[in-house]
């Protein structure tokens, strides 16, 4: 186990770490994630010897990692350059670390000769490294680290240098070899799909700080902190206050959220576009007056109870976009600017017009100006949608579908 404590490090005035402790476990798939600046190579480098710590521990299965000079720690590091030699055979630049250790010829070639088969090159080890993909050189640069078998491989934004198509083939690639060697990976990236896509657990950085470590889909479905909410994928956030049933936030009244925080207590709600509820409301429209009704609707049915039911009870009949039934929205769309706000009080949701569609092959992202909001709502439906820019709709969710963080 590697274990992180207490870790520090300025530059200057810049503190890149302060205070990082951390525990990666034998045989894991760990990311350190984070914006541009957060301290995720200034601790990679702490690793891997480049770099020392003002003040912390670092210990690799209860040795002191520190204290060892960094071309004795079982740790290599891959770059995110790769770092291969241009003039040196596939097979060469492999082999290269285990002959500077003066391994016998005959071990040296059958260790290339395995962990080439591993990373699907036998058939370029003649070649050098200008007559091969993008992926085949991540490839080489991941069996020269691998090769001479350490104990913790960090991996410095190892796919950034490959195209879309490639990058997702290594991630598969990446998995499957860690799972058959066994050895630990630390990955540094700012890519979050790509630390999901590839961890067992990941860590948040933020300026330096741990802000939250999990696995992708508790980091994404629970984020503890205010940072993590806004940096792991694309939340709608609404700042406010905790009250009974969610959040009250200004201009937009009681937002459905879970209880827990304190009554009063300042706080950020956010809820996931997928979770998000889309319904026309010109549809409803049609078969139960305007779309003040609709609201009215709300009021009357139920101020006080399960609002996203009254909400979706009152509009029966309209059809949730992810459906595909598209209304004629210029005509019934009210105008939603000169609305004083986009709450339909008690019922805590939203009603807003529809500011854009983008379609992403799987998914749909429909953006929503609510008014009383700065920004727009996000809401992911699955396929293509019908709904159209103009389009009035109502938002809404589950209580449980939104998070709660304290500020
Ligand atoms: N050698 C150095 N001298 C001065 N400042 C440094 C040095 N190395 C890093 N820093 C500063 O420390 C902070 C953390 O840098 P670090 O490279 O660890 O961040 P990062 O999260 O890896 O960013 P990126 O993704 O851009 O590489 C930054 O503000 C950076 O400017």
């Amino acid at each position: 186990m590697l274990q992180i404590t207490d870790v520090s490090r300025r530059f200057g005035d810049v503190p890149a770490l302060s205070g990082v402790s951390l525990e990666i476990r034998q045989g894991e798939f760990f990311a350190l994630l984070g914006p541009s600046g957060c301290g995720k190579t200034t601790l990679l480098r702490i690793l891997a010897g480049f770099e020392e710590p003002d003040a912390g521990t670092v210990t690799l299965d209860g040795a002191d990692l520190l204290t060892q000079a960094a071309h004795r720690r079982p740790v290599n590091l891959m770059f995110q350059s790769y770092a291969l030699f241009p003039h040196m055979t596939v097979a060469k630049n492999v082999a290269y670390g285990l002959e500077r250790e003066r391994l016998p010829k005959a071990e040296i070639r059958e260790r290339v000769a395995e962990v080439l088969e591993k990373v699907g090159l036998t058939e370029t080890a003649g070649r050098r490294p200008d007559r091969l993909s993008g992926g085949q050189r991540q490839r080489v640069a991941l069996a020269r680290a691998i090769v001479k078998r350490p104990r913790l491989l960090l991996l410095d934004e190892p796919l950034s240098a490959l195209d879309k198509k490639v990058r997702a083939e290594m991630q598969l690639e990446l998995k499957r070899l860690q799972h058959e060697v066994g050895i630990t990976f630390v990955v540094v990236t700012h890519d979050q799909e790509e630390a999901m896509s590839l961890a067992d657990r990941i860590a948040v950085l933020n300026a330096g700080r741990v802000e939250q470590v999990d696995a992708p889909v508790t980091l994404y479905e629970r984020p503890a902190t205010p940072f993590v909410a806004g940096f792991v994928g694309a939340n709608n956030l609404f700042r406010g206050t905790a009250c009974t049933g969610g959040l009250s936030c200004e201009g937009l009244g009681v937002l459905a959220g879970p209880d827990g925080l304190e009554e009063g207590a300042s706080a950020l709600l956010a809820v996931r576009p997928e979770r998000v509820v889309l319904a026309e409301s010109g549809a409803e429209r049609d078969s139960a007056g305007d779309d003040a009704d609709a609201a009215e609707g709300v009021e009357a049915q139920d101020g006080s109870g399960d609002a996203v039911e009254a909400v979706q009870d009152t509009l029966e009949g309209a059809e949730v976009v992810a459906e595909g039934q598209g209304t004629s929205p210029e005509a019934n769309a009210p105008d939603v600017n000169n609305a004083p706000s986009g709450a339909i009080e008690g019922a805590g949701a939203l009603r807003g017009r529809v500011a854009d569609v983008s379609f992403y092959g799987g998914v749909s992202h429909v953006s929503v100006l609510v008014p009383g909001r700065d920004g727009v709502v996000l809401v992911a439906t699955q396929g293509a949608t019908r709904v159209q820019v103009g389009s009035s709709v109502t938002l809404t969710w589950a209580a449980e579908d939104g998070v709660l963080i304290p500020q």
